[in-house]
Parts: structure tokens; C-alpha cells; sequence
């Protein structure tokens, strides 16, 4: 069933309930047409899926095969990782902690937490949506308590899309709690390219990177001497803030990435042969996309009763 939303002069956005979902787990994904730009997203994650400013080819890369399912998360788009971004190192020491003072507080396996924090794997509510001539706004949240033994703090996510010419993207997270707590997180995004080998991101040269594919515990800091390569698998946390530009030389289009409270940028891609393991990914698709995400990779502050925001800003500009 197909309902609009909002229709005026400057949009339609309308609710679709995916059928990939069961009876009563029905997760809408809206659509939104505009005349700058048409985008859609899932409700289940709060997750920009697509993002086509006019005139150019869609922003965001997602997977033919992505699972729409309860208890996954949908690759492509920008998912958010959130409260933690990667593995969870808090649960590693609860384990050390267990070991050391033999007191059985070890996660169980439903606790162990799940790649990425929880938040791309919840159903997002509507705030409010709104369009002018500039592009539509779309104010999503999430609130939740005692979510996984090692984040149990009252929360309120509130995620502002604004979708025009460009996209600004504000993921603003509450401490509804009165415990202080630590997050992590980043702005997943999945960004199609005509292939990786004919990418280049110079923004990145000279910058300081943490290889997540060195098998060390204690990652060197290295620094990214040459010209950065898309091709194969690579995993790195480069410590930078600075603005992001990602060329395209096929497809002769450039995408200009702005982040603000964000202390790194996270490139991935899992090259063909993780790929060809991942159930997600459709034959070939890891050749479509290089993941560049506005992250903090190191736990952060989240004080009790306080609100802290991060955020990113994507222009495409076509270079012929
Ligand atoms: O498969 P996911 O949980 O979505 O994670 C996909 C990837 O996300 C990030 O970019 C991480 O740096 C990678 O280590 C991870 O493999």
C-alpha cells in the first residue's frame, strides 16, 4: 500500500510498506520527488538508500541483494553505526574483565553486540517532513533504553535529512539518562562509482591513517604517502576532518563531502574476494562503490542530559 505524505507545490514524498518485511513487521521506505533531486528511504535503519540530485547519476551505492530483514542491516545507502562504530572493544575488556576476577559477567551470545551498534538495525519514526523550492526536509527519530547490556543509557537519536541540489545530513544523539556515556559512530557512506580503479581521492594524501587490516592489536599510525588505490580490499581510519573530494574520471563527476564533529574518515571496501563472502553483496557489486564515512572511531562523551551533533554535507558537481 502506497500513502502520500506530503504532496505541495515544490514535492511528493510517499510511504511504501516494504513487502520484504512480514505482516507485523511492516517497515515503510519513502520516496520523494522533488524538482532537485529524487531520493528514498528506509524507515527500518532511519537509512538514506538513494540520493539523485537532477542531472546526475544516484550519489549512493546499494546492493541488489541487501536483506530486508529484522536483526540485519541493509547494505548501501548511509547506514548509521551507532552507539558504536565497529566490533565494540568495550565488550573485549568485559571479557578480560571476567577472565580476571573470575566473576561471570560475560556477554551471552544474544549480548554480544552487533557490528556498527544497534541503530541501523531499529525502526525509525517520522518527526516531520516538510518542501520548498529548495528540496525537502525529513526529520527522523529513534529513542530507546536498555538497548544492549553495554550501552543501556535512555536515548533519543534525531536524524535531519534536508534532500535538495545537495544533501545535509545531522545526526543529533541524546543522553536522556542521568549516567554519562561514550559513543562511537559514522555516517556509513556507500558512494557509487563507475569502479574504484577510476577513483581518486587526493584529499587523502598526507594523511595520517590506522589500517584496520594490520593483524597487530596496536595499529601503527602510517602515512598515506601516495596517491590513495580504491582497488582491492582496504579498511583504513584516516585522522583528518578535512573536507573530501572523490573524482570519478569515467564518469567524469566529482563528490565534494563536508563533515563537522567527525575526527575521521573511514575508506572500505572489501575487494572481490571478502565480497564474494558477503550474502549482501550481488556479484560484482564491491566494483560499484568506495565507502567513505564521517566517522569517530574512538569512543567519545556523551554526557548525562546532553545532546551532541555530527554532521555532513554532499555536493555532486559533473566535471564534463
Ligand atoms: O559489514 P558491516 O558490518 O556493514 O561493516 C562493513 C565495514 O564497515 C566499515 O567500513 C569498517 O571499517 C569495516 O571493517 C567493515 O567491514
Amino acid at each position: 500500500m502506497t500513502t502520500i505524505l506530503l504532496a505541495n507545490n515544490f514535492a511528493q514524498v510517499t510511504s511504501t510498506n516494504l513487502h520484504h518485511f512480514s505482516e507485523v513487521e511492516r517497515f515503510a521506505q519513502l520516496t520523494i520527488s522533488h524538482a532537485h533531486c529524487q531520493a528514498n528511504i528506509s524507515l527500518y535503519g532511519g537509512q538514506l538508500l538513494s540520493f539523485q540530485p537532477t542531472g546526475h547519476k544516484d550519489v549512493l551505492w546499494l546492493s541488489k541483494q541487501a536483506s530486508y530483514q529484522t536483526g540485519k542491516a541493509i547494505r548501501g545507502g548511509i547506514p548509521l553505526c551507532w552507539p558504536w562504530f565497529g566490533a565494540n572493544d568495550k565488550a573485549d575488556n568485559q571479557a578480560s574483565n571476567t577472565l580476571s576476577t573470575g566473576l561471570n559477567t560475560e556477554l551471552s551470545s544474544q549480548q554480544k553486540p552487533v557490528n556498527h551498534g544497534f541503530a541501523r538495525q531499529l525502526p525509525w519514526s517520522i518527526e516531520s517532513i516538510s518542501a520548498d523550492e529548495q528540496g525537502v526536509t525529513l526529520v527522523l527519530s529513534l529513542t530507546g533504553e536498555d538497548q544492549h547490556p553495554l550501552w543501556p543509557n535512555a536515548y533519543k537519536l534525531t536524524q535531519t535529512l534536508f534532500l535538495g541540489q545537495q544533501l545535509k545530513h545531522v545526526l543529533a544523539m541524546s543522553n536522556l539518562s542521568q549516567q554519562d556515556a561514550q559513543y562511537s559512530a559514522a555516517l556509513h557512506n556507500y558512494f557509487a562509482v563507475s569502479n574504484p580503479a577510476n577513483v581518486s581521492i587526493d584529499t587523502l594524501t598526507g594523511v595520517s591513517y590506522s589500517d584496520k587490516l594490520s593483524d597487530k592489536k596496536v595499529k601503527a599510525l602510517s602515512i598515506q604517502q601516495q596517491a590513495v588505490s580504491c582497488v582491492g580490499e582496504i579498511d583504513r581510519e584516516y585522522h583528518s576532518s578535512a573536507k573530501m573530494t572523490i573524482v570519478d574520471n569515467l564518469w567524469q563527476r566529482q563528490i565534494d563531502i563536508v563533515s563537522h564533529h567527525c575526527q575521521q574518515w573511514v575508506l572500505w571496501n572489501p575487494g572481490v574476494a571478502l565480497a564474494n563472502t558477503m550474502a549482501d553483496i550481488h556479484q560484482g557489486g564491491e566494483q560499484e562503490y568506495v565507502c567513505l564515512e564521517a566517522a569517530n572511531t574512538r569512543w567519545q562523551a556523551l554526557p548525562a542530559g546532553e545532546t551532541v551533533v555530527i554532521s555532513q554535507e554532499i555536493n555532486v558537481t559533473n566535471l564534463d
